[in-house]
């Protein structure tokens, strides 16, 4: 099985509205809610394409329950949360129905206790030995240390289990030093690791930092990454409009994808890019379109990359 590790879980609510203006009040068309947290959202894409999936995490309260009783209905995934005193948080995208642009709001989440997170780590150390790959995604609540990633990473490493990092800040600094076998930070998440707004220069200074490969999130312009057998870019074949939450988390479950069955890196790249197109182009976060996924698989441009001296 593949494992997604989610420390802040989320109850995602996409709100639809005609126009978002601030400092005006809005009647909101439409609400859908899912169980999210970036992890989440990686495991749903990894069943959908038919991995056995497990998830862990935390979850807590009247939003954790909901998440749990929504992943009890998911085919192929395994519910490992961890349960807390507190409450899971919900993150809020706003959808301007004239315009297509998101606006995204996260509440930071629940108060872990050491004794929650001392469980997390048993539960993380049972699960670890049967995972094919894991990844480690997203925000850290309050009470989690800044260096979890990296110790999340080192017990991966040990026992030989491929690990991928998707997180920011900090604890991607710390994380990255732990060694991963792949990070996937967005352009500003990479600016930010490595001082470098230039991301070809910067996903190779993001490698000597310690991660093994890197693949940088462009937005609209694909994938960047640097992996030790060649660097390539991966553009899909046109603009795709639509609301991006989530599209990053569709590119890891394709690396993820790619990885576990042994796939070159321009046929991982291509899927990671595809899938990620797909999820813009589907309605809600969190959420691809199958067809257009098919659809856009054969169209993605995958090209060698060399730095210039
Ligand atoms: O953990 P954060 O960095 O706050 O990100 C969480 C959010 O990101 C998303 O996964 C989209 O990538 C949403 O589902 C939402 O839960």
């Amino acid at each position: 099985m593949i494992l997604t590790v989610t420390l802040n879980t989320a109850l995602d609510i996409t709100y639809r509205v005609r126009s978002l203006r601030p400092h005006t009040s809005h009647r909101v068309s439409d609400v859908i809610e899912r169980p999210g947290g970036k992890g989440v959202n990686v495991a749903r894409v990894l069943a959908a394409l038919g991995h056995e999936v497990t998830v862990t995490g935390f979850a807590g309260g009247a939003t954790g329950r909901a998440i749990r009783d929504r992943l009890a209905d998911t085919t192929c995934v395994r519910d490992a949360l961890v349960p807390i005193a507190g409450a899971t948080r919900r993150t809020i995208a706003v959808v301007d129905e004239l315009t297509g642009d998101t606006t995204q709001l996260n509440e930071p989440g629940p108060q872990i206790s050491p004794t929650e997170w001392d469980t997390f780590l048993d539960r993380y150390a049972e699960l670890l030995p049967s995972a094919s790959a894991v990844s480690l995604s997203g925000s850290l609540p309050p009470g989690v240390p800044v260096g979890a990633y990296a110790g999340l990473v080192r017990s991966a490493r040990t026992l030989g289990v491929p690990v991928l990092l998707d997180t920011s800040g900090e604890p991607l600094r710390r994380g990255v030093a732990a060694r991963p076998d792949i990070i996937k930070p967005n352009a500003d998440e990479l600016a930010e690791l490595t001082g470098s707004h230039e991301p070809l220069r910067a996903t190779q200074d993001a490698r000597r930092r310690g991660a093994h490969a890197v693949v940088a999130s462009l937005g609209a312009e694909g994938l960047l990454a640097a992996t030790p057998e060649g660097r390539w870019r991966a553009t899909p074949p046109s603009r795709v409009h639509g609301n991006p939450t989530g599209a990053g988390d569709s590119a890891v479950a394709g690396l993820l994808s790619g990885l576990v069955k042994r796939l070159p890196w321009p046929e991982r790249l291509a899927r990671a890019v595809a899938l990620s197109a797909a999820t813009v182009k589907a309605p809600t976060a969190g959420e691809f379109d199958a067809p257009a996924y098919e659809e856009l698989l054969g169209r993605v441009a995958v090209t060698s990359e060399v730095i210039a001296a």
